[in-house]
């Protein structure tokens, strides 16, 4: 059986790197250096960085060239999201020497948009699912767009490559990811899926390892690892024995 890839988050909110609670801006956390922070997921053996501009997302302004300095700064793989929306948003990101960028808003108020991009660039896209209940998020997670099922069909029938899926009701909680939502979604696409929001310990990250024959590829893992409830070592340990 293959490993659980890990990717430790990295979110910028006005050039620091933050931790938000069910993704609601104001509700930041701070642990300093976003630069710092990434190299320290390096140095601990990561081989994803997964790396959001909040600002972006929120559209209150954006971190472009932190974001640019981090990713460059890589040996690893990174996977960046925020905000990426039209075409000059998405040349920024890719410039970036990003191995791949998540679209969120943008699959579900563009959609001719997503399918050209998702023909020219296959799998440098991934597309966020980002919902509470089964209704999908946009704009940072503050508007309603779509039915997560729907979208999901339509976005398998354009050649989508990958999902990353977050139940923001679980992000940066520490509750436990939402392993129901995670079965639902592979039972509903064969592309591979990526979880994000609400990992708390080794165990959540046994959990999700056990999801991977049914198509879970990743785990996205934030809070926990800035409230050192366990550290990234002892998470890469535990994946790599599941
Ligand atoms: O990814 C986004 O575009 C985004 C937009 C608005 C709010 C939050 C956003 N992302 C949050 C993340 O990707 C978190 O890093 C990730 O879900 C980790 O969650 P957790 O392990 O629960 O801290």
């Amino acid at each position: 059986m293959s490993t659980l890839e890990l990717l430790p988050a990295v979110d910028v909110r006005d050039g620091q790197a933050v931790r938000l609670v069910h993704g609601e801006s104001g509700s930041e956390t701070s642990y300093g250096s976003p630069l710092e922070a990434a190299l320290a997921w390096q140095r601990s053996g990561a081989e994803w960085l997964h790396l959001v501009d909040l600002d972006a997302a929120f559209g209150t302004g954006d971190n472009r060239e932190l974001i640019s300095e981090v990713a460059g700064a890589m040996d690893i793989k990174v996977e960046l999201s925020g905000g990426i929306r039209d075409d000059a948003s998405l040349a920024a990101a890719l410039a970036t020497g990003c191995t791949r960028v998540n679209l969120g808003t943008a699959a579900l108020e563009t959609p001719e948009w997503v399918a050209k991009v998702i023909a020219e660039h296959g799998d440098k896209i991934a597309v966020g699912l980002d919902v509470r209940g089964t209704t999908l998020r946009g704009r940072g997670w503050t508007r309603d767009g779509g039915d997560l099922y729907e979208t999901l069909e339509r976005l398998n029938s354009e050649g989508c490559a990958r999902y990353v899926v977050t139940d923001i009701a679980k992000d940066g909680t520490l509750q436990g990811p939402n392993l129901e939502l995670l079965r639902n979604v592979c039972a509903a696409t064969d592309r591979p899926v990526v979880a994000s929001g609400g990992v708390s310990s080794l165990d959540d990250l046994r959990a999700i390892s056990e999801l991977v024959p049914l198509g879970v590829e990743g785990a996205i893992v934030g809070k926990a690892l800035y409230a050192k409830a366990f550290t990234l070592e002892e998470a890469l340990a535990a994946v790599a024995s599941s």
